[in-house]
């Protein structure tokens, strides 16, 4: 039986290059960043699992006989390939009551919320008697990787009440994290949760939202990026949503119909991602500012890559253009269709033009904030060390 009432937060990411290369294979590098989603824990009615998720509409809550008896089907389902299978998708949404194919944003966060717990509990416990919240300070489905915090929250928490991972907050403490051998299993676990969501992730944002910090990412090997400068980013969220599920199929079929023309693109998104390490690599021993017009060079290419793979979106145009006109540069980030662009700031930008393209671009109905990078990944934390904001936030649910 779980007794404390604790906190975890993820946070969310850019990607600098390599979004959609990345799921085939490519080298993507990617940074956290310092907006968070938040999962409150604590002791429940016994018998009883309680979820509530604001940001997507979601106050549910089940019996554990209920719970169990449906994990013994899906636990019969089990195939070795781990991801979750077309029949246990099926029958989590019949319990749930979810009508098959739906992919509306609380429909796919009860399903990967069930499957998570559910899949965990079968292998490390019994079904927890707990109350859930999840809040977020990232727009959903933006391309900020909300997806991936909100599994790599679960996936903590849930392995955490199993009893799979400790609870490494002693008395006292207000935060704390977890081993290196635990941040592993939270990250595999995550990434089950994204399969829910995303159908075919590379696993990059789940990873990010696990260890923090900037890391280059192929294949599923995680590599951190050590002594990478600090840069300046503006993010611009268009507002325009889009699904990353949808977005991924697409270009898929795109690689599909065009393989010949489609993947010497991808090649050349992977080697701007290597080009990029390099230069990120090498500044901090030599911080000379002509490494800034290379960055912005490959932010241009890549977004015209992106473009060709089917990606852009009039909005993310009309950003690249706002940013040009104060003779900065921009590309989309994450699954694009719309959601987030970042614009790179070099250190000799006046904040006299930052000011100003930030205004033009709030003037076209967008979103814009300075964003530091290199936020820490997954963390447990005392509730009362919690800002009183997310204290509140998560207290409404
Ligand atoms: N705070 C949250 N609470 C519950 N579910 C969430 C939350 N944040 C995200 N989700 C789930 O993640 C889905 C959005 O994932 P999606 O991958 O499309 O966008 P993203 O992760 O924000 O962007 P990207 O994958 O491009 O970085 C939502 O539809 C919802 O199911
Ligand atoms: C579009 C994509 O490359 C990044 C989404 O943040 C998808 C993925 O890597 O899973
Ligand atoms: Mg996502």
């Amino acid at each position: 039986m779980w007794r404390r009432e604790l906190a975890v937060s993820a946070p969310g990411k850019v990607i600098l290059h390599g979004e959609h290369a990345v799921v085939l294979g490519k080298v993507a590098l990617a940074v956290a960043l310092d907006l968070r989603t938040f999962l409150r824990l604590r002791p429940g009615a016994e018998g009883r699992l309680s979820v509530s998720l604001p940001g997507v509409g979601v106050r549910r809550s089940w019996d554990s006989p209920g719970l169990r008896a449906l994990r013994g089907r899906i636990a019969a389902d089990e195939d070795e390939s781990k991801s979750p299978s077309v029949e246990q998708l099926d029958a989590l949404r019949e319990f749930a009551g979810i009508a098959a194919g739906a992919s509306a944003p609380e429909s796919l966060a009860t399903l990967a919320f069930l499957y998570m717990c559910l899949a965990i509990s079968a292998k490390y416990g019994d079904v927890p008697s707990v109350e859930i919240v999840v809040w977020s300070e990232l727009p959903t489905g933006a391309g900020l990787g909300s997806s991936a915090a909100y599994a790599v929250c679960l996936a903590a928490a849930l392995l955490m009440v199993c009893g799979a991972i400790s609870c490494p907050l002693q008395e006292g403490e207000s935060t704390s994290r977890w081993t290196e051998e635990e941040l592993t299993l939270i990250n595999s676990w995550a990434f089950r949760g994204e399969r829910v969501i995303h159908g075919n992730p590379s696993g990059v944002d789940n990873a990010v939202g696990t260890w923090g910090g900037a890391l280059r990412y192929q294949a599923g090997k995680i590599t951190p990026l050590k002594r990478v400068p600090t840069l300046r980013i503006l993010l611009t969220n268009t507002k325009v949503p889009r699904s990353t599920k949808t977005l991924v199929a697409g270009v898929k079929e795109k690689i599909l119909k065009f393989p010949a023309i489609m993947n010497p693109v991808l090649d050349s998104i992977d080697a701007i991602s290597q080009e990029c390490q390099s230069v990120l690599e090498a500044m901090p021993a030599n911080p000379s500012p002509e490494h800034y017009p290379v960055l912005e060079e490959f932010f241009d290419i890549n977004q015209h890559h992106l473009n060709v793979l089917g990606v852009g979106h009039p909005s993310l145009d009309r950003l690249c253009q706002v940013t040009a006109s104060h003779s900065l540069h921009s590309k989309l980030t994450g699954a694009g269709g719309g959601g987030c662009g970042i614009t790179l700031l070099p250190p000799d930008t006046s904040p006299l033009a930052v000011e100003a393209a930030k205004q033009d671009l709030c003037a076209c109905g967008f979103e814009c904030w300075e964003t530091k990078i290199g936020a820490p990944g997954v963390t447990l934390h005392s509730c009362s060390s919690l800002s009183a904001q997310v204290l509140h936030a998560l207290a409404q649910s």
